[in-house]
This record gives C-alpha cells, structure tokens and sequence, in this order.
C-alpha cells in the first residue's frame, strides 16, 4: 500500500473513531436526559424521542423508498387509540402490554394505505395520504361507541409512584422504541430489501425490469414505516392520559416528521432523528414563548421555505460533503482514466455472420400500441432467433422502442401475442419477465445514479422469494457475478463511483453489467453504439460478439448501420409499426421497400467506404 493510501485509511479510521465516539456521548446522554431534572425539558425530550421514532420510520418509506407521506401522524394517532380503545375495556392492564397491538394496527393500515396508492405517486400520493390522515380523524370523531368521538378517551393513570420514578418509565420505552427502530433502518439498508428499495426511488419502472417486486417491497416499506411510530402512539396516549380526534390526527405532527427528514437529511439513518431533536425544542419554544397556534405554522412554513432554498439536502448529506472535501481535498475520483476495456484485445471480426436457426427464442405476433389517435405498434409480427444476434431497424418514431416497451413489459400491449422460450409473457409484470429471462437496457441509459456502480450491478434480481430481502445487499453469488461482469465490461476501476457521476458511454457499460447480472436469455438493447465514441462502439461491438459467442441470444435497436450490418443476422425492419422486411443484411440492403422507407439518404451517407450492395435509388 502506497504512503497515501495508508494515511488516507488511517484517516478514514481516526474520523470513523471520533464519529463513533461522539454518537456514544449523545446516547448517553439522551438515555440519562431525565436526570437534568427540569419538568419542561423532560417533556420536550419525551415529544423528540416520540418525533424521532416517526421520522426514522417514515425515512423507510419517503427517505429510502421515495414516497412522501404526510399520513406518519396518523399512524402515531392509531398507536394512542388503539392503546386507549383496548385499555378501557381493560383498565387493569398496563397501556404499556398494548404497544405490540398498536404496532401491528398501524403497519397493517399502513399496508394498506400502501395497496390503493399502489399507482399513485408524486403529487398524487402526498395528497392520497393527506386525504387518509382526515379519515382517520374523521372515524376517530364519528364512530363513537369504539372511539367516543370529540369527548376523546382517557387512560388510566401510571401505576407507577410519580415521586419515585417520575417520567422515566415513558423516557426508558422511548428511547429503546428508537433504537430498534434505528436497528431496523440500519439493517434494511444494508440487505437486498434496502437496495430495492432505493432502486424504487431511484427509477421505478427501471427497477422491475431488473426483477425487482415494487408492490411487495413498497408494501413491505409501509409497514415497517409505521410500526414503531404505532407503538410510539401508545406511549404518547399514555403520557398525555388523552386521546381526541383534534390533538393525535393534527396535521401539524405529520408535517413536523416530514420537516425532520428533510432537515437531518432524507435516506440517511440518523438525518431524521436529529432533524427531530431540532424541531420539537423549535416547536416548544415556539409553543412556549411566540404566542403557539398559528404562529407555529408561521414558524414551520418559513423552515420548510429556508430549508429547500439553503440545506436541500439537509444536514447529515451536507456535512458529509464538506468532511469528505476536506479529507480528499478534491484528489478523489477516477475522472479521465479510461476503461480497463482498452487495454483487451477485440474479438476477431466475423468473417461471416452466423446462419439463423429455427427455433425462436422470442415470437411477438400481431402486437398493437396505441398513443390516444396514434397507432404506434400496429400488427408487429416478428421472431427472434435463438442464439441470434437480431436487429430491429427503422426510420425514428416508427415504434421500435414502444415495442422493446412492450415486449419488457414496461407498457401493456392493446392486442397480440409475446412468447418467449415457448411460454407466454405478454400479461407478465416486468419483474415477471426479468426473472423468466429478459435483460434490457434503455436508449437513455437508466441507471440508479445515488447507488454506487457495484450496487447497480447487484441491484438485479432472478427470482423473488421472501427470504433473499434479508440478504447483505452486496452478498453472494450476484456479488461475485457482479465483479466478473464489471471486469468484463471494462469498469472493476469504477465499482465504488456513484453511477450518476460516469460519463454516457460508461453507463452504458454499466447498465450492459447491470443485464447480465440477470443472467438473461435474451438481452435486448437500445442503441448500444447511441452517442458513445467510434472506439467505445467498436468495443461495445466485440462484447456483444463475446457474449454471443458464449450462446446469449440479442436483440438490438439501432441507428448505426455499418454497426448493425455488420454484427446482426437477421435484420427486421419497421416502418408505421409494422415489420416491412426482413433477412439477412445483405437482403435488406436490396430491399426496395426497405431502401425507400428508411435507408435512403442516411445509408449512402453511413455507408462511405461503400462495401455495402446498397446505393441510394438501387432497386427502385
Ligand atoms: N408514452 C408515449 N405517449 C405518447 N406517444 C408516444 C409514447 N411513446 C412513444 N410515442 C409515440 O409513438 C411513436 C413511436 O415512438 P417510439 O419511441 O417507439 O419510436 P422509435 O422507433 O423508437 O423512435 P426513435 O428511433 O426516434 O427512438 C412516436 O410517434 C412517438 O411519439
């Protein structure tokens, strides 16, 4: 190891160390809080503890996942309720035994909040939860043999002795409810459950195509969302000794659990909790000494406004930045270097391209789109042979990407037929398809660009079981594939780069990584040669050529003729979104029909060094 190197992990160890050693010192003394022996700054610390566990659970679902929800505060509302609705007809049970009961009323309702929101997102969603939170309050104050309506609901009164113990029981419960709920957030984002998540938030409609179950993940993010924050709720009943409609659905919590994340820093494990410990004191202060009513939404309103405007990352990202600037001084990086890929040798070019077989991989039959009036995919009928290099031309917009769309799954045909490997997929979700073998990648490059480029590579799932979301998310034989498939791709140097940081052409790279990770029967790809350099097409050209030598089966969209000419057999051509033709290179470079529908001028301009049979006005 180079002096450098050393000093750099001795200094990532030392600051790991102080870090550690400062977020010990904070625990403790939030564990030990009450012992400052100040009524109000107990039951400030009580309300952040309770803020806290909300925030940190939400951040599964808005911070992770990608969903803001403004319902959190009805979850902690349930978790009171339920406490008071069972302790009244028990009152000899502590409220304490009812928190797991809470817990799991909360997550189930979440769930399914979780259910009809299913399609919904963006503005959308935050309105759906904000239109579930009045509901909630709504039931509380009209079923009012369960719920006595306004006149709330009283809990019984600690039975423990106030002079001996005070508030430390409610304190003690809290601070254990955080830290499971800090465990749980901590574990999911270093399983495949986590990495699914964030490959959600990150691109949802790119996540099922690499074989990720968004509903079952995103139901799952619900419920774990709300679980604490359920239990919380008991606490919360319990410490105030009331429950009503008006104080435990007010709006006012949620948008606070909201404001924390976005303040400490959304995705981040403890971003939410500090931006909870922020807030509450704001909010008692201005609750205590600014008049409170209105004046706190005055006061909220102006924070979330300052925060977009100067911490739009909120506080943990920020300075993180700045410590690791620091450290780097801007050293770091692999800007400029280039792929390991040029240093192999390309694969011989073909002498001659391989003969189609028979057997179809993939038959598409009668396949139809529409766009309002516009038939984009209008009776597509063609096959892809296996072991097939196969080519799918055509003028711009004449439906060639609505069809990769169709076939992966990413739209739903109106009418026809999708085979593949003898199996109908065409009412397959695209997770579905991705496991029964397609790998795509898209014509601008979709890659989860908040993940490093090894998770990007691992993010891609083969099959679903309950079991794998447990698992470390760079663990296994993925991780091991992931390795060798960037080492075959030319980027092993980039694997801890963010994604979002790499030029075009090395997503491209990656995202052909990424595909294979599936270990596809069919790779499809759009534009693979698309704005990337005369090199890196060249080089693009030998892996598809190596794979193929290794029996995958391709079907590729492009512009690029010499490149398609020279690498695809056979060639189908569309025009309107039909097939107008179809063969061999050679055939399509004949074809009149093909010559006048698409060829044309582009061709005789792509094809200079004039190797090609082809000229403009040949056939015609
Ligand atoms: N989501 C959509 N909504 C409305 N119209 C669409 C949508 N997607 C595609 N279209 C239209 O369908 C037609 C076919 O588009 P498509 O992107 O499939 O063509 P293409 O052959 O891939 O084009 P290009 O070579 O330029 O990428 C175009 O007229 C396009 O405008």
């Amino acid at each position: 190891m180079s002096d450098a190197a050393a000093k750099s992990v001795q200094d990532e160890r030392r600051s790991r160390l102080i870090r550690n050693g400062v977020l010990a010192v904070l625990a403790l003394i939030v564990v030990l809080f009450p012992l400052i022996g100040d009524a109000s700054m107990e039951n400030t610390m009580i309300l952040a503890l309770i803020f806290a566990i909300g925030a940190s659970g939400l951040n599964i679902i808005t911070g992770y996942t990608g969903y803001l929800s403004l319902s959190q505060g009805a979850f902690l509302g349930i978790g009171a309720y339920v406490a008071a609705i069972l302790g009244r007809s028990m009152p000899d049970i502590s409220p304490f035994v009812w928190m797991p009961v809470a817990g799991l009323t909360a997550a189930l309702l979440a769930m399914l909040l979780g259910l009809v929101t299913y399609r919904s997102r963006g503005a959308s969603f935050v309105i759906i939860t904000i239109a579930f939170l009045f509901l909630v309050q709504f039931v509380a104050t009209q079923w009012v043999p369960v719920t006595n309506g306004t006149a709330g609901i009283t809990f019984p009164l600690p039975t423990w002795s106030n002079a001996v113990w005070g508030n430390w029981p409610f304190h003690l419960v809290l601070v254990g409810l955080l830290a499971l709920s800090i465990l749980v957030s901590w574990w999911i984002r270093r399983t495949k459950f986590g990495t699914g998540l964030i490959a959600i938030r990150e691109d949802e409609g790119k996540a099922g195509s690499v074989g990720i179950n968004a509903p079952i993940y995103k139901l799952l993010a619900f419920g774990l969302s709300a679980l604490f924050v359920g239990m919380a709720g008991t606490v919360y009943g319990y410490y105030l000794s009331f429950v009503d409609p008006i104080g435990m659905f007010s709006i006012l919590n949620s948008v606070i659990i909201v404001l924390a994340i976005i303040l400490g820093g959304r995705g981040t494990l403890l971003g939410p909790v500090l931006g909870a410990f922020i807030l509450v004191p704001v909010d008692a202060f201005a609750n205590n000494y600014l008049g409170g009513g209105n004046i706190r939404l005055l006061v909220f309103g102006g924070l979330l406004v300052l925060l977009v405007v100067l911490l739009p990352k909120g506080i943990i990202p920020t300075v993180q930045l700045l410590l690791e600037k620091r450290r780097t001084k801007g050293t770091v990086g692999l800007t400029g270097s280039i792929t390991a890929l040029a240093d192999r040798p390309l694969p011989p070019p073909r002498e001659k391209l391989a003969p189609v077989g028979d057997t179809m991989l993939l038959q598409v039959t009668g396949l139809e789109k529409s766009f309002g009036a516009l038939k984009a995919v209008d009776g597509c009928t063609f096959g892809v042979p296996e072991g097939s290099i196969t080519a799918l031309i055509g003028p711009n917009g004449s439906g060639k990407t609505t069809v990769f769309n169709l076939i992966s799954g990413l739209m739903t045909p109106d009418a026809g037929e999708i085979v593949l490997d003898g199996e109908r997929i065409e009412g397959l979700a695209p997770w579905g398809r991705a496991h029964r073998g397609i790998g795509r990648t898209f014509q601008m490059t979709r890659l989860f660009r908040e993940m490093t480029v090894l998770e990007n590579v691992v993010a891609p799932l083969r099959d679903f079981q309950f079991r794998q979301l447990g698992l470390g998310a760079v663990s296994g034989s993925e991780a091991e594939k992931a390795e060798e498939f960037l080492e075959f791709v030319g980027m092993q140097a980039y694997r801890d780069a963010r994604a979002g940081s790499l030029s075009y052409g090395q997503q491209k790279l990656v995202e052909l990584a990424q595909i294979l990770v599936l270990d596809p029967k069919l790779i499809m790809l759009d534009e693979p040669a698309g704005g990337i350099n005369p090199t890196l097409i060249e080089r693009m050209g030998g892996l598809i050529r190596e794979l193929n030598d290794q029996g995958k089966t391709f079907l590729l969209v492009e512009h690029n003729m010499p490149f398609v000419l020279g690498l695809c057999n056979p060639v189908r051509v569309l025009a309107r979104g039909q097939v107008i033709a179809e063969g061999s290179p050679a055939e399509i470079q004949k074809d009149p029909l093909v010559l006048d529908a698409y060829l044309g001028d582009d061709y005789m301009l792509e094809n200079r060094s004039g190797d090609g049979a082809a000229a403009k006005g040949e056939g015609r």
